[in-house]
């Protein structure tokens, strides 16, 4: 299986895929949901210091057999740590709590009020220092991302946003592509909800002998999005990793692009939303 199959515009590989912690707040979950991860083949982990888990993450880390070069580690910098001093700050928590020498993935996880230009500087510095080898944003709309640009010298390397057949976001990906950023989809699934039961997934997982899970996991990599979708159930874990072995056709993908017609946003909007 190739999972190390994307390469960002500093030249550093991810993979298209890994898991997603948020909402995994029992420590022993999230260790046990990582442990079955690494056994079924994901290498990539998505956490935030918001999601109170990053200790479970730095021991499952630091217990498995892997070797840190296999693993591609994401965590974020929560809206109350923004500033220049304060990402610092936090970075440091962050990687005690991870247990890591160096991180590779570090998000601003919403844009906030008025003080992610000075957190991006912060984050540059971490990335000139060879702290983190990638340094990006989430939930950042282009207005956002052309205010961090006019205070730093970096793009951010991706952009992590809510996209899924209901909302995919196409025209932010396109901006993100003209500009080299990935965009990466956060929940990918729609949290496991109606999107499992539509209609038009229903017939495409009849038609490919897949789960609807595995069909929407399956057109976000075909649409050029890297996912970690959540689960903390040993079977969906394996479930959702086993999605290379099959491809949507052209008409099964054009059936999926008509359900961006729901228009159907789950999480709150950049532009209004200061908490985390
Ligand atoms: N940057 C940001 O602002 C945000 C980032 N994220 C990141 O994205 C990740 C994924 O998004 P998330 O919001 O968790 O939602 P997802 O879209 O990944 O859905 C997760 C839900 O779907 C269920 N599920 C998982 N696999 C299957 C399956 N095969 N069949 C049926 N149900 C399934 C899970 O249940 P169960 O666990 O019980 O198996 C869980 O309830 C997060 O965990 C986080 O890492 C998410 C939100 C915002
Ligand atoms: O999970 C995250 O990473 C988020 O940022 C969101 O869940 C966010 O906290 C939210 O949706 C609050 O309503």
């Amino acid at each position: 299986m190739k999972i190390f199959n994307k390469e960002l515009a500093n030249g550093v590989k991810v993979p298209c895929i890994g898991i997603g912690m948020d909402q995994v707040t029992d420590q022993r979950q999230a260790y046990d949901a990582i442990h079955c991860a690494f056994e079924a083949g994901y290498r990539s982990i998505d956490t935030a210091s918001s999601y109170k888990n990053e200790e479970a993450v730095g021991k499952a880390v630091q217990e498995s057999a892997l070797s840190r070069e296999e693993l591609y580690i994401t965590t974020k910098l929560t809206a109350a740590d923004q500033g220049y001093d304060a990402a610092l700050r936090a970075f440091d928590r962050s990687m005690q709590a991870l247990r890591l020498s160096y991180l590779d993935c570090f998000l601003i996880h919403w844009p906030g009020k008025y003080l992610y230009g000075e957190t991006w500087r912060a984050f540059e510095r971490l990335y000139q220092e060879k702290a983190v080898r990638v340094i990006g944003v989430c939930n950042f709309n282009p207005h956002h991302i052309e205010t961090l640009v006019s205070q730093g010298s970096m793009l951010p390397l991706v952009n992590q946003v809510e996209s899924h057949p209901y909302y995919p976001q196409n025209e932010l990906q396109s901006y993100c592509e003209d500009k080299n950023i990935l965009m990466e989809a956060w929940s990918p699934l729609m949290c496991g909800g109606i999107i499992l039961k539509d209609p038009v997934i229903i017939k495409i997982s009849r038609e490919t002998g897949k789960s609807p899970a595995q069909v929407v996991l399956r057109w976000h990599i075909q649409k050029n999005h890297r996912i970690f979708p959540k689960s903390v159930t040993p079977a969906r874990i394996r479930e959702n990793l086993d999605i290379f072995d099959f491809e949507l056709n052209q008409d099964q993908m054009s059936a999926i692009e008509t359900l961006k017609d729901h228009n159907q946003k789950i999480g709150p909007n950049p532009d209004i939303f200061f908490e985390v």
